[in-house]
């Protein structure tokens, strides 16, 4: 599955008419057949009552009257407003408001006026076109899911950017259903607005996939291990803090472990070594005491991929290693405080990175190494399209030279030359994950696939994925130890539907 742009939206109508696959005035009456098909689909047992339809100035406004046509068919009582002027209403907006006309009333939209009580509200304010702030604060008072109303959305609530998922201005619109058109823009899948949307429903209008947009990373296929020697499913090497500071990295291993690496040894400070000694089995056990000691152990090219960060602490000895790592030409993962090390000097790890290398910081650890992404990232908006988390991932990775993870529910994996979002969201949402550790099991999950050879943004996708699907299958009260221990099932499962 993929998600578009507003202009990649623009783009495939656009096409889709030149060809005559399709006029744009059966795409809207697709999208509003679509819609209230799916809002009846969703709530069987919503009786017809009243509804609202507010309709804004252009396209989405199209396909409020639409639905405010079918509605009525089906014995509704519409309460329809309008905001602008029906004379400019785009042609094919314009040829709907005419057939509604014949039916029913059109009431100016006017903010702060009294809209009755609904059982049902339509929002067909705004969707793709939205490029500024919504100055209706009263009415979108009025689309808010705590009230007693049922509210639907057409394509995306009103106020929010379909490109980054942020708002634009002060104020946006929530929704109980968010019915997208064609595709799901990036604006489902980013930022704050998922959160808004509801439930989220793609509904096809007819038009081709072309496979344009961002890919969304779905289940993976083919991690079931098939014959061989450990060897050849690699061998991962997890450097660990110093005592007493050795969880992070022990989880990190464990679930490199797990997801298939054929051997994962932990190296530690001496000091550490009596300490991991107590709390490990399958992972291997050595000892490792700077940089130069790396170094050597590096000699041997059987450690295929490297993860460091979780634990490790954020001073010199830290630049040491990711120095060492780095100039051993390994795949490898940098979290936590291999990430945090470099916060003075950012431009010294940058100048040190290479395409094998993956970074995965969480929004904290990016805005430390990427302060002015960050900046455009979670600044306020007042104009659309935003700045999004994709276009940060993005310029973070032309800028690294590598492959960056962005965490979040919106986790973005782009690379100078690939770019994909793993949705944590609406069936998938996994707020379990908010726990610590989470991460470091995430850079195992991933320096295990490496080491299996993946290559960086399959790994890191993949990982992703993995991750939250652990969380899902544990369920509540999840901790990050948990994580591992259901990998197997979820890769039972894997294997189960495997195709062929
Ligand atoms: N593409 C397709 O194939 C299909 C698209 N479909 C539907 O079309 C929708 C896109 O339509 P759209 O492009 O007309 O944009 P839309 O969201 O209605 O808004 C644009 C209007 O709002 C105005 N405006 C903007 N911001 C404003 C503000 N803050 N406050 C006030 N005004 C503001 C803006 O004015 P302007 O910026 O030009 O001054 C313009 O008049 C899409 O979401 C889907 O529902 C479906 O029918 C299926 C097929
Ligand atoms: N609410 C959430 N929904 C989905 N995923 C989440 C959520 N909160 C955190 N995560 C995921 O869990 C992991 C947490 O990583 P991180 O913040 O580094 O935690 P830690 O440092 O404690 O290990 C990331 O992969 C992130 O995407
Ligand atoms: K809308």
């Amino acid at each position: 599955m993929h998600v578009l742009t507003a202009e990649e939206m623009r783009e495939i109508e656009r096409t889709a008419m030149d060809s005559g696959t399709a006029s744009d005035r059966v795409l809207m009456e697709r999208a509003g057949c679509g819609a209230v098909a799916t809002i009846l689909e969703e709530w069987p047992d919503l009786a017809p009552g009243r509804v609202l339809i507010l309709c804004g100035p252009g396209n989405n406004g199209g396909d409020g009257f639409v639905v405010a046509r079918l509605l009525h068919g089906l014995g509704w009582t519409v309460d329809l407003r309008l905001l602008g002027d029906p004379g400019k209403l785009p042609p094919d907006a314009a040829a709907n408001h005419a057939a509604w006309s014949a039916l029913g009333d059109v009431t100016p939209l006017v903010d702060g006026t009294d809209k009755g009580d609904p059982d049902l509200i339509v929002d067909a304010l705004f969707g793709t076109g939205l490029t500024r702030p919504v100055d209706l604060p009263e009415t979108l008072g009025l689309l808010r899911t705590e009230r007693r109303a049922k509210v639907v959305a057409l394509d995306m609530p009103s106020g929010w950017c379909s490109d980054s998922g942020r708002r634009i201005g002060a104020r946006a619109a929530e929704a109980h259903l968010t019915l997208a058109f064609h595709a799901a823009k990036r604006g489902h899948v980013l930022g704050d607005a998922p959160e808004a949307c509801g439930m989220l429903r793609v509904i096809d209008i007819g038009l081709p996939d072309t496979g344009d947009g961002v890919r969304l990373v779905g289940a993976p296929n083919g991690l079931a291990k098939a014959g061989g020697h450990k060897y050849a499913y690699g061998h991962a090497l997890v450097l660990g803090g110093g005592p007493g500071k050795g969880g992070a990295a022990r989880m990190t291993s464990r679930a490199a472990l797990r997801v298939g690496a054929g051997l994962v040894t932990l190296a530690v400070p001496p000091a550490a070594l009596q300490e991991n000694a107590a709390r490990l089995d399958a992972v291997m056990l050595s000892s490792m005491r700077d940089a130069d000691a790396l170094a050597e152990m590096l000699e041997d090219t059987r450690l295929n991929a490297v993860a460091l960060g979780p634990g490790l602490g954020s001073g010199g000895r830290t630049r040491e290693l990711v120095r060492t790592v780095l100039a051993a030409d390994r795949a490898c993962v940098l979290d936590a405080d291999a990430l945090t090390a470099f916060a003075q000097a950012p431009d010294d790890l940058f100048g040190m990175l290479h395409p094998k290398a993956v970074l995965t910081p969480h929004g904290g650890e990016f805005a430390r190494l990427f302060p002015d992404l960050a900046n455009l990232m979670n600044g306020p908006v007042e104009s659309g399209p935003a700045f999004s988390r994709l276009d940060a991932a993005q310029a973070a990775a032309d800028r690294a030279g590598c492959t960056v993870l962005l965490k979040g529910p919106d986790t973005v994996i782009a690379s100078p030359d690939d770019v994909r979002i793993h949705a944590a969201l609406y069936d998938r949402s996994a707020p379990g994950l908010a726990t610590a550790g989470a991460g470091d099991t995430l850079t195992g999950f991933i320096a295990g696939l490496l080491a299996r050879g993946l290559d960086p943004v399959e790994a890191a996708g993949r990982g992703a994925w993995l991750l939250t699907e652990c969380a899902l299958r544990f369920g509540p009260g999840l901790i990050a130890e948990d994580l591992p221990e259901v990998l197997p099932g979820v890769l039972a499962e894997l294997a189960a539907h495997a195709p062929g």
